[in-house]
């Protein structure tokens, strides 16, 4: 079985445009979760159909703990979107990738505080697996993007998220390389743990702005700082964004994820709550009403 790619890209700080998006039109996308950060440009990059987000909306007016990321990913969802690729600027806590380098996440630790992290909850009680929080299959094809638009990426790297919006004491700095975190950022959970709830699969390439605050003989990280190398590194997004569209395999086969709610509803028919079931019709609409 196998069917039409619809990629759902969700652009960090630095990347609020897509130019390269054909027959393009903004659409106000509604969601039953709350406030989408935008508008969503729907349109295609060769022949394959694509929706992207700006995480912070255009101009970047929203903070990261106040991304409504139960929006965000159940918006896509209800654009059609098959998959998701995410970008993210990110700090680097390992001195072996600097500034400038792409860097694909395979894990995450999840240091945030108070955001809304499940669409399940009493009445509706679910659990997914998240041992393996993103896709493999996208993030080595994203991989092989970068490597085909001239630069250099990493792979298999773990993600801090934190609550920022502050950046870290330097202790703190240190304690997350002990952790073994690799990059340090503000936003992909719990956008990553919503995205596997709503069975799409989820690739993040995060790209390295600064050394955040750890090494004791340097500057930390500044806005300035970031701003700066964002501007260098938000073509070479642009530039892998297209070119991992326009490389997907012609027709989409199923992924495991597509199929994460099987096993993880767990509370009885007769007990489902009806007001939730109501709010949960685009993300698990193909478990829970045959939609
Ligand atoms: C502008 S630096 C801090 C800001 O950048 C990252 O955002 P995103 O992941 O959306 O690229 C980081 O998480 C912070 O929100
Ligand atoms: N050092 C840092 N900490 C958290 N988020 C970031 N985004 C970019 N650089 C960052």
């Amino acid at each position: 079985m196998s069917g039409e790619w619809v990629i759902g890209i969700i652009g960090g700080s630095g990347l609020y445009q897509m130019d390269s998006i054909e027959d393009r039109q903004w659409i106000e996308v509604g969601s039953p979760w709350g406030k989408v950060s935008d508008e969503i440009l729907c349109g295609r990059i060769g022949n394959v159909k694509v929706r992207f987000l700006p995480r912070h909306g255009r101009g970047h007016r929203i903070a990261p703990g106040e991304v409504d990321a139960r929006a965000n990913i159940d918006a896509l969802k209800r654009a059609g979107c098959t998959d998701i690729l995410a970008v993210s600027a990110v700090g680097s806590l390992n001195e072996e990738l600097p500034p400038g380098r792409a860097v694909m996440v395979e894990q995450f630790i999840d240091h945030t505080k108070g955001r809304p992290a499940s669409f399940f909850g009493s009445g509706l009680v679910a659990h997914v697996s998240m041992a393996d929080p993103t896709c493999a299959r996208l993030s080595q094809w994203c991989a092989d993007a970068v490597e085909m638009a001239g630069s250099d990426v990493s792979v298999g790297a773990t993600y801090i998220a934190i609550e920022g919006p502050q950046f870290s004491t330097r202790a703190e700095s240190r304690l997350y390389r002990q952790w073994g975190a690799d990059v340090i950022g503000m936003t992909a959970m719990p956008e990553a743990r919503l995205a596997r709830e709503a069975e799409l699969p989820y690739a993040l390439m995060t790209l390295v702005t600064d050394f955040d605050g750890w090494r004791e003989d340097e500057e930390p990280v500044s806005v300035d700082q970031v701003v700066e190398q964002l501007q260098k590194n938000s073509d070479m997004a642009r530039k892998t964004i297209e070119q991992f569209v326009r490389t997907l395999p012609e027709h989409r086969t199923p992924s495991p994820i597509d199929f994460a709610l099987d096993d993880a509803v767990i509370t009885a028919p007769d007990k489902h709550d009806k007001a939730l079931l109501d709010r949960l019709d685009a993300v698990a609409g193909r478990l829970l009403t045959g939609g």
